[in-house]
């Protein structure tokens, strides 16, 4: 495998980078940094898709130091790396506190136009960087109001920005990276597992929105908290099903297998949110194998929200790969993680053995579960094919 492994700057100390630093790839016991590894070391330097990254969860820091002091919102630090140090997460958590990270920088962004378009631009960026052609990226365009919100988020005063203008928003900003950056970037609108009165607007949304940008519907938020699905998501679901909107559901990332059953058979999901306790029903495993279910794994957040065991040799993407089960590799957000998408196939190569086969094979995988129009659904698989030199005769 083709490995670069170069070294930079000096970042900040990490126990998911210091163990990764005894690395198998070198043989060799360096001591580096987390942002030496995250930004610097690629296993995979070819094109790929991610499918499960959040936008509010991968806000570069600098971008929400200059936006508050646009705004002369005061923050509990003033440098990059002081800020990084409040916002990240270093030592394996729980689902419920690693959210509550999200609280740190929200209010700066939420309300803001400009910021919230500039987030969506700079998004694009960051992962044609990572050699990403095609992402899709959710976000709750609740969470970026401050009116017609309820309850109005972040401690915010009624503004004038609408969840539906939030959405144009983000397209734009995504519009305009996708031609500068020469990618191609669709995003997915959130419901929030504590906030059902929300589902039925974001379902709106998508149907607004549908192949202007949005492709999907999402359920995001504490699993831990609320396990069964609420009615009124239960109806957006339904109503994104009856209009043809694609449905994926985070499930099974700290929550039971019945949850994931409950998004397959219930929300009529067609793929699921990390769905890692999926294992623990060997039925349901075997029935979501078997008809080709797509799970969006993302192994360096699984680590430190505490979704699974902190030993990535016991990580549940291994028991996939050996069924090759449909799944993707995520970075879910990167911010927070302090990481880039280059960690999680590190993490994947170094601690799971995982090869370049391997890779190619899950990017086709997820290129095919992507919720992109068939033609163009076949356009992304077939330039992965020309990419990995594995051509197929049949033209489109
Ligand atoms: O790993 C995760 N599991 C569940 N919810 C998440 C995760 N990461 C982010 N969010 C939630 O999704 C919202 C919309 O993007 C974020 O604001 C966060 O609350």
């Amino acid at each position: 495998m083709h490995i670069i492994a170069r070294r930079a700057a000096i970042g900040f100390g990490s126990p998911v980078l210091s163990s990764l630093c005894t690395s198998r790839l070198t043989g060799s016991r360096k001591l580096c940094t987390m942002a030496e590894l995250s930004s610097e070391q690629v296993v995979f330097n070819k094109p790929k898709v991610e499918l499960h990254v959040h936008l509010d969860g991968a806000i570069r820091v600098q971008t929400i130091l200059d936006v508050a002091k646009r705004r002369a919102i005061t923050l509990p630090a003033n440098t990059k790396e002081e800020m990084t140090q409040i916002i990240i997460i270093q030592q394996p958590s729980t689902l419920t506190k690693f959210l509550g990270k999200f609280a740190e920088y929200m209010h700066v962004v939420a309300g803001d136009r400009e910021a919230i378009k500039r987030i969506a631009y700079e998004f694009v960026e960051d992962k044609a960087k990572e050699g990403v052609i095609y992402v899709e990226v959710r976000y709750s365009p609740h969470f970026l109001a401050n009116t017609k919100v309820d309850p109005i988020p972040w401690n915010q005063k009624e503004g004038d920005l609408s969840p539906d203008e939030v959405v144009h928003l983000v397209n734009e900003g995504l519009s305009e990276g996708e031609r500068a950056f020469n990618i191609k970037a669709r995003s997915i609108l959130c419901c929030m597992r504590h906030m059902p009165s929300w589902s039925m607007d974001v379902v709106e949304l998508c149907k607004k929105y549908h192949h202007k940008g949005v492709v999907a519907i999402d359920l995001a938020g504490d699993e831990s908290l609320n396990c069964e699905a609420n009615p009124e998501h239960r109806k957006a679901y339904e109503e994104a099903e009856r209009c043809g909107i694609h449905r994926t559901v985070h499930a099974g990332e700290v929550g039971p297998a019945s949850v994931v059953k409950e998004a397959v058979e219930v929300l009529k999901a067609e793929r699921v949110g990390h769905g890692y306790r999926t294992l623990e029903d060997q039925v349901l495993y075997k029935k979501l194998l078997a008809q080709n279910m797509h799970f969006e794994v993302c192994p360096v957040s699984s680590k430190l929200t505490g979704a699974c065991d902190p030993d990535f040799t016991k990580h549940p993407v291994i028991t996939f790969r050996k069924d090759k089960a449909n799944y993707s590799l995520n970075t879910d957000d990167p911010l927070i993680f302090n990481s880039t998408l280059h960690l999680d196939y590190s993490t994947a190569h170094t601690y799971m053995g995982f090869t370049e086969e391997e890779f190619k094979r899950l990017n086709i995988c997820s290129a095919e579960s992507c919720f992109l129009p068939e033609q163009e659904k076949k356009e992304l698989v077939h330039k992965l094919y020309e990419a990995y030199g594995m051509i197929k005769t049949t033209a489109f």
